[in-house]
């Protein structure tokens, strides 16, 4: 995982949506910087702009202006395929609702972006899948389909899944947001160990007790950075 400059730069990016009786401001002139090896939690209210940050930063959403530069690349330069290249060898997503497809078994969804993405060789996909799986606890789960696994099983196979190509960033979107919170807690750990091994994490969440974990919170309101007596009402 060799990088120059930090894993994530966001610089004065503005991101608002059309609605009829005017734009909807989702990201209010946002500047961050986000080092390599760091584990950043994004948290606010409902609407204040996480879910786009998100977005922004897998490139799955442009923004109105600014810019936005992840993993060494400047995203505005980059097509929609080459966005999308780019996302598949960079970036591991991570959802709140699994979005594992139900017609593969768990070791073929971890196998899929490894197909998509071409970085890792054909005969060693499936033995990777299944290191992948055992990593993160789930390696006897990986000839079943998705819809017999619990909650946290699924989330599980699907951070694997977010691993396949060896990342150097993940991001996830409220990944607990659908589970209890004792298999929470055991989820949040496991993203706790992959930024141990150096991976660069940014976990959108609602979770209370993140900051015992994380190594940084962001908190959004209105589409802003607030810090201090603001972050602590936002
Ligand atoms: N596709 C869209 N079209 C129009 N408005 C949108 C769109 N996506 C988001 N918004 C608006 O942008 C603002 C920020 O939304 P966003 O989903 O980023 O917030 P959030 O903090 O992730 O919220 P939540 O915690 O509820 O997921 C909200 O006012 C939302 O209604």
């Amino acid at each position: 995982m060799i990088t120059t400059g930090p894993e994530i730069e966001v610089v004065d990016v503005v991101k608002t949506y059309p609605l009829g009786e005017g734009d909807v401001v989702a990201v209010d002139h946002l500047s961050l910087t986000i080092e390599t090896g760091e584990f950043v939690a994004v948290v606010g209210r409902s609407g204040s702009g996480k879910t786009t940050l998100l977005n922004l930063l897998a490139g799955i959403d442009r923004p109105t202006s600014g810019i936005v530069r992840v993993a060494g690349a400047d995203l505005g330069g980059l097509s929609e395929s080459g966005l999308a290249e780019w996302r598949g060898r960079n970036v591991g997503l991570v959802f709140q609702f699994f979005q594992l497809l139900p017609t593969l078994t768990v070791v073929e969804n971890v196998m899929l972006p490894m197909d998509f993405a071409g970085k890792i060789p054909a005969h060693q996909r499936r033995d990777r899948a299944q290191e992948l799986l055992e990593r993160v606890g789930v390696g006897d789960q990986a000839g079943k389909l998705p819809a017999t696994l619990s909650g946290g099983q699924q989330q599980r196979a699907a951070i694997a899944r977010a691993l396949a190509n060896d990342p150097p960033l993940l991001l996830a979107d409220e990944p607990t947001g659908n589970l209890d919170s004792h298999t929470a807690g055991a989820v949040l750990e496991v993203f706790a160990d992959l930024n141990t091994e150096g991976r660069t994490i940014v976990v959108v969440t609602h979770e209370r007790d993140i900051r015992s974990i994380v190594g940084r919170e962001i908190v959004l309101a209105d589409g802003r950075i607030v810090t201090g007596e603001e972050a602590v009402t936002a």
